[in-house]
């Protein structure tokens, strides 16, 4: 077998220090020599953001420069059609047959994982990381997913990773959210404190107005 792959797929709408910290924080606990960052093209799961694919990857790729291991997967940029993680995996266990996947979500993304396309399968496509985040709590997870998380729960080690496992980052998390991001930008405030991207972003001129429900 070659070395596991980290993969940490996000609309990055747009990037911020909590995901730049968790990246990091999934790639040393498990010794991950490679986490690719994949921007999503057109989410199916909400509206698609207002700013492209591209330039929310291009952001990504500025905001991980610095950061080894840390690496820029466009492959969903380019995709036409909706982005399913699915297809993503299978295309990335094609290409690399003899490695195993290790793939990172949220704590709010699990909970929503049974509306994902074909949920139960992709749990069988690698070892599933989930990021603890704050405010998130575990005991609110629908029943489906708790019952796949206590079958299926491995420690947070390199040695435990393995298929159709499951393992919980035990560490602390920044509460930065995309969301929360987006609202100092509508209101012209200073945003880099929460991330790295802060004066390309301004610069850009995106964001100014407000595309979120108040
Ligand atoms: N601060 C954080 N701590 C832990 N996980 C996070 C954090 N921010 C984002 N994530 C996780 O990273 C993945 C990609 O996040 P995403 O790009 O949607 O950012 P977001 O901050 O959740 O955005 P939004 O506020 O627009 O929903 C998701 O699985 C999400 O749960
Ligand atoms: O495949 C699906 O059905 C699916 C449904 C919801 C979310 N996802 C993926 O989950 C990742 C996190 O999504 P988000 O909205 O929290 O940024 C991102 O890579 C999405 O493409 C995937």
């Amino acid at each position: 077998m070659h070395p596991p792959l980290g993969i940490y797929g996000g609309t990055f709408d747009p990037v911020h220090y909590g995901h730049i910290k968790l990246a990091g924080i999934f790639r040393d606990t498990f010794k991950l020599q490679e986490v690719r960052l994949i921007p999503t093209g057109v989410p199916p799961h909400r509206p698609p953001p207002p700013v492209s694919p591209q330039q929310r990857a291009d952001w990504v790729a500025e905001a991980i420069a610095a950061q080894p291991g840390l690496v820029l997967d466009e492959r969903e940029v380019r995709r036409s059609g909706y982005c399913y993680t699915i297809d993503t995996l299978r295309e990335l266990q094609r290409e690399h047959p003899q490695t195993l996947l290790v793939w990172l979500i949220g704590g709010d993304s699990l909970a929503g994982l049974p509306g994902w396309r074909d949920w139960q399968q992709l749990l069988e496509l690698g070892h599933l990381v989930v990021a603890a985040r704050p405010g998130f709590d575990f005991a609110t997870l629908p029943p489906p997913v708790s019952d796949q998380l206590q079958k299926r729960l491995a420690i947070a080690s390199p040695e435990a990773l393995s298929h159709g496992k499951i393992s919980v980052l035990p560490a602390p998390l920044l509460s930065v959210s995309s969301t929360a991001l987006r609202q100092r930008l509508a209101r012209g405030e200073d945003v880099s404190d929460l991330t790295p991207v802060a004066a390309s972003i301004v610069s850009s001129g995106l964001y100014r107005q407000s595309s979120d429900p108040v």
